[in-house]
């Protein structure tokens, strides 16, 4: 298969050719490059323009995008970047991560001869740049990894969107697969469940519930036949039956409501103001939908999120870390890829 083509055989001026690698390119959704206005206005206006996002009609949504969002939310969000940016590096903390979870898969997977990269649908680095960068290391089949374990339309699809779009425009496109949803995997599961034991053992109090916290969506995708809403259900049950725990110890929510709409519900701040409210003192909060810490894990539910937990009568609060590039984390993704390129081997 890793045999040359016999060689003087190309015209003169050809370039040369490389193939017979395999690829796998892990992608999340992307931060902007910085935390002034503008760096942050332009991953916004990139991000709430995708149809797959925001199904708003246009030119309405054009409107409203450019007229109203774009002038008001930057500033908001830029500031909510500066409370968890990675300064040392200069990065958003979703950058370090991702890239750190793409270093360690490379050298669990180097054996194999496979080419490991990473990218992000909105912002730097590009799905299409990192592709025709890993064709042109000689990588002709490919898996794309949307590092989704639920799927949505507004993440999974639009990451594969992105990489089909450049391969439209490639003349030897490689041959790729897709990462499916991985929400029920026992690989996935077994590995949140290890990092949520390890992490409550490490507190300094037990919490009397967990939070199981996904990223919302508008209620209406739901309407619509996007299974993310289902996907999370299962995940949240799976992980309570690996636990062995009740109903009422691993609770559903969903966090990061954007725009007036309904979103999927129970939403994240009424659910722990409610149960702050109700006399509870000591909550964690574990959100398996991110592959990565990332701006809504960190600023929202660890920061804002403990706030109201306290302004409301609560005591002890705390929020598991993601996944992350954690040995349980990075065996989970090894063990997803493997699978999925085995017949490529
Ligand atoms: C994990 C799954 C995610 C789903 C589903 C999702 C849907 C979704 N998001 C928005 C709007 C925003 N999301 C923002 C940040 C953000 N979203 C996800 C993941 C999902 N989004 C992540 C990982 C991040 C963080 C990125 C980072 O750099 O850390 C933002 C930007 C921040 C802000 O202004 O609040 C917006 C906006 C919509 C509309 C949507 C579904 C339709
Ligand atoms: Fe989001
Ligand atoms: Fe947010």
């Amino acid at each position: 298969m890793n045999e040359p083509a016999s060689p003087g055989h190309l015209p003169a001026g050809h370039p040369p050719v490389r193939f017979g690698r395999v690829g796998v390119l892990l992608a999340n959704l992307g931060s902007p490059s910085g935390t002034d206005f503008w760096s942050v206005r332009r991953y916004l206006k990139q991000f709430l323009w995708d149809h797959r996002v925001i199904e708003v009609a246009r030119p309405l949504w054009w409107l409203i995008l450019n007229g109203v969002i774009l002038t008001i939310r930057p500033s908001k969000t830029a500031h909510a970047y500066k409370l968890v940016w990675n300064t040392e590096r200069d990065e958003a903390p979703l950058i370090t991560i991702t890239r750190s979870q793409s270093e360690k898969l490379a050298e669990r997977l180097a054996g194999d001869g496979i080419v490991v990269d990473w990218a992000m649908r909105y912002g730097e680095p590009a799905i299409g740049e990192r592709i025709e960068a890993m064709k042109a290391q000689g990588c002709d089949r490919i898996l794309i990894a949307p590092l989704y374990p639920q799927y949505a339309a507004a993440t999974t699809a639009t990451a594969n969107d992105a990489a089909f779009d450049t391969l439209k425009a490639m003349r030897w496109p490689p041959a790729v697969r897709t990462l499916p949803p991985y929400h029920d995997d026992p690989a996935y599961i077994d590995a949140l469940a290890e990092t949520l034991t390890t992490s409550l053992a490490g507190l300094d109090f037990e919490p009397e519930t967990v939070l199981a916290s996904f990223h919302g969506l508008p209620r209406e995708y739901l309407d619509k036949g996007d299974p993310y809403h289902c996907h999370c259900h299962k995940t949240t049950r799976l992980l309570r039956e690996k636990l062995g725990w009740p109903e009422d110890r691993l609770r559903i929510c969903f966090q990061s409501r954007f725009g007036r709409a309904e979103w999927l519900q129970p939403y994240f701040e009424e659910t722990v103001t409610d149960l702050a409210k109700g006399g509870m003192k000591r909550l964690a909060v574990i959100m398996p939908g991110f592959s990565a810490d990332c701006l809504e894990t960190l600023e929202e539910i660890a920061m804002r999120g403990g706030e109201t937990f306290r302004e409301n009568g609560g005591e002890h609060y705390a929020a598991i870390p993601c996944l992350n590039d954690s040995e349980p984390g990075m065996r989970m993704l090894e063990h997803l890829v493997r699978r999925e390129v085995a017949g490529w081997l």
